[in-house]
């Protein structure tokens, strides 16, 4: 592995906020690396930083110092098309809440991104069919968010995600709006899905059963990224 290039790489990430009072430090000379094909739990509590730092690795927020290498390249240099193009291609987001577009079906939510990027209809048609299928949602296709449940939404919202097959995978609390059971169900399903597409994936979570059932745990400690425990 040693040889490997890390799918996602955070180098000496400074993040602070300004307040009245002097920055807020959030991230101080965080570190923190990802494996292609590794998924990894961040729990940390409410507050620590878990959203800046799935921000600032999926490219929404840059960081004070510090850089971000994505497949082993560094994106500090790129302007806003450079940093677009990589958000794109390279990086799927799963939020808590769905998100998904209310007036497009399930089918052309995943196809969107795809379109965007340049793929033809029916090969954007194709490769969203076959995800919503592996996530359980063959038979709900042409269904609009509103007449979906709040699990088949976020199963559409995980296949749209990595419509476009991206390096890393990022979902903040991807599960945190949905009873236990379904809860477990759309982690089960998301799981299953980055371990049949070779994805990384970092989840935030505040399950640690769920968080247990990664290949590794991580949480921030004053502003720094450590193993969990
Ligand atoms: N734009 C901002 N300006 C000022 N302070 C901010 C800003 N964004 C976040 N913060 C502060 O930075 C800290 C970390 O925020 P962040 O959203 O990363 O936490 P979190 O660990 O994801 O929390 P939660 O689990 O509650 O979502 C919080 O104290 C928050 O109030």
């Amino acid at each position: 592995m040693a040889t490997e290039t890390p799918a996602l790489f955070l180098s000496q990430i400074e993040r602070y906020y300004p307040q009245s009072d002097g920055p807020l430090e959030i991230l101080r000379k965080a570190d923190f690396a990802i494996w292609p094909g590794e998924l990894v739990a961040l729990v940390a509590p409410s507050g620590t930083g878990k959203s800046t730092l799935l921000h600032v690795a999926g490219l929404l927020e840059s960081p004070d110092s510090g850089e971000v290498f994505i497949g082993g390249v560094p994106t500090s240099q790129l302007d806003d098309k450079g940093l677009t193009r990589l958000r794109r291609t390279e990086i799927g987001f799963v939020y808590q809440f769905h998100h998904l577009l209310p007036e497009f079906t399930a089918l052309e939510n995943v196809v969107l991104p795809q379109r965007i990027r340049g793929l033809g209809k029916a090969e954007a048609e194709s490769r969203a069919t076959e995800l919503l299928s592996f996530l359980g949602l063959g038979d709900r296709l042409d269904h609009l968010p509103g007449e979906l449940s709040g699990g088949e939404q976020q199963r559409v919202a995980i296949g749209r995600a990595v419509a476009n097959a991206p390096r890393v995978l990022l979902a903040d609390e991807p599960t945190g709006n949905l009873d236990p059971h379904t809860s477990l169900h759309v982690f089960n399903t998301l799981v299953a899905l980055a371990r049949a597409s070779g994805l990384a994936a970092v989840i935030a979570t505040h399950n640690l059963d769920l968080a247990a059932r990664m290949d590794r745990q991580v949480t921030i400690r004053d502003g720094m990224v450590v193993p969990l425990g």
